[in-house]
């Protein structure tokens, strides 16, 4: 068409502004706190936060308005009914969902997996679990052969007894079980968490480039169980469960499989209490990608993709000037399922609940609700704690995930109305605002 105009290049770092709204990009920022025009700022991720630079595309957009159209409907009738080889029942659905955790009184075991993609056949992907339960296993183990389970606890601590030893796992800790590792949980009550399974690679600490040698998860504060034996028989059956391409078996023998006297090697299961974790955040303005909260991380093939990221939102001082400081508006090119274990989440203080969780499905839109983004854009902005008594935690996959039927439907606990938070969001743009003379 005549009389367009280009950027011209390729790959380059453009900025391009409407002519009509001269300067509308922050000076040297992506986070102000307020935004020139009144705009709402927006991070649209191309690539994991975490990929090496040649290959991470970032790209940060002013926006008029969010644009949170988010009550997605299926606009084809022969859409495919996707189906995850080891979740039966899943379907396609780009929405957010925010649930809560089924009421666990009545359950004895109860593993409930949400979402899910990859499978475990081809040892690439990645599920996400659900566990409510109030009976500990007795002479009953699980074995898992299809993965890692990298589990959360929310409620009720967990004494995990493993062939390498015991551990006990309260909330606000983890625990790592890699796969084939055979395992049998005692409870003390109500108990419940999050359960994310990787296959196909192990957890590993996230590299620390800059950050130097220390930071982050040291690995001295991760605790692997020592060497610790029954010898039992059971007469009447031990049963060993396996999880084995997404399909549970069993088998029986006499005798207790926790009869193992010593062990040695590096493949073992291990715990970490998440209140060790050294936080590194920005001290000078604007906010920083939530990798860099990064726990663990299961890589996949390609450089600086995860399979899955283990990330967390500790207690922490937030002391950023001029800056909105919760989380940007965000389309990101990874799926975000979020979990809370004790606390209120800063961008959602309302509605998501410890327990709860919500699925960000890939370059589905979200950010703060309108609370979050009206205080935030008008506080005074001194050093204060954030995340007191919170923490709130992320599995980010690079993974399109597929929600399964007991998600979306059998647990009842979806809250359909979730995308109504944004709905009050309003349009500030003001097409007349100077940038304040220097
Ligand atoms: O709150 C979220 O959904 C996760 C999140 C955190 C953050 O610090 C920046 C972007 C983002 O999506």
């Amino acid at each position: 068409m005549a009389g367009l105009k280009y950027l011209s290049g390729f790959g380059n770092e453009f900025a391009s502004e409407d002519p009509r709204c001269p300067s509308a990009l922050p000076e040297g920022q992506n986070n102000p706190q307020v935004c020139p025009y009144g705009l709402y700022a927006e991070q649209l991720s191309g690539s994991a936060f975490t990929c090496p630079r040649p290959t991470n595309k970032r790209r940060c957009q002013i926006f008029q308005f969010v644009g949170h159209q988010l009550k997605y409907t299926s606009q084809h009738s022969t859409a495919q009914h996707y189906e995850i080889k080891s979740i039966r029942n899943t379907s396609i659905h780009p929405n957010i969902i925010l649930f809560y955790y089924p009421e666990s009184s009545t359950l004895n075991i109860g593993l409930h997996t949400v979402c899910g993609a990859g499978d475990s056949k081809s040892r690439n992907g990645i599920c996400i679990h659900l566990y409510a339960c109030n009976t500990s296993m007795t002479d009953r183990c699980f074995q898992n052969s299809d993965g890692d389970f990298l589990i959360v606890p929310q409620q009720g601590k967990l004494l995990v007894t493993t062939e390498f030893g015991k551990m006990m796992v309260e909330p606000n800790e983890i625990c790592v079980i890699q796969q084939g590792m055979r395992f049998s949980v005692d409870v003390f009550g109500e108990t419940r968490g999050y359960i994310l399974e990787v296959y196909g690679a192990h957890f590993e600490l996230p590299d620390l480039g800059p950050i130097g040698a220390n930071g982050l998860a040291n690995p001295r504060d991760f605790l692997v169980p020592v060497a610790w034996y029954e010898d039992r028989t059971v007469s009447a059956g031990y049963t060993v469960i396996n999880k084995y391409q997404g399909k549970m078996f069993s088998c029986q023998q006499d005798f207790s499989p926790f009869n193992v006297v010593a062990w040695h090697g590096n493949y073992t299961p291990y715990k970490y209490n998440l209140e060790n974790f050294m936080v590194i955040n920005c001290v000078a303005y604007d906010h920083a990608d939530p990798s860099i909260f990064t726990v663990l991380t299961a890589k996949s093939t390609r450089p600086g993709v995860a399979i899955a990221d283990f990330v967390i939102f500790p207690p922490r001082w937030g002391v950023a000037d001029h800056t909105f400081r919760p989380p940007y508006y965000h389309r990101n090119c990874m799926s975000e399922f979020m979990g809370l274990i004790k606390g209120h989440y800063e961008a959602k203080e309302e509605g998501f609940q410890p327990g709860g969780a919500s699925l960000h499905s890939i370059m589905t839109p979200h950010g703060p609700d309108v609370d979050c983004f009206e205080k935030n854009s008008t506080a005074t902005l001194k050093p204060e704690r954030v995340a007191e008594g919170t923490m709130a935690f992320m599995f980010e996959s690079s993974f399109s995930m597929a929600v399964t039927k007991w998600g979306l439907d059998t647990c009842n606990r979806v809250d359909k109305e979730y995308y109504k938070c944004w709905e009050p969001l309003r349009s500030h743009f003001n097409p007349k605002w100077k940038p304040a003379s220097k």
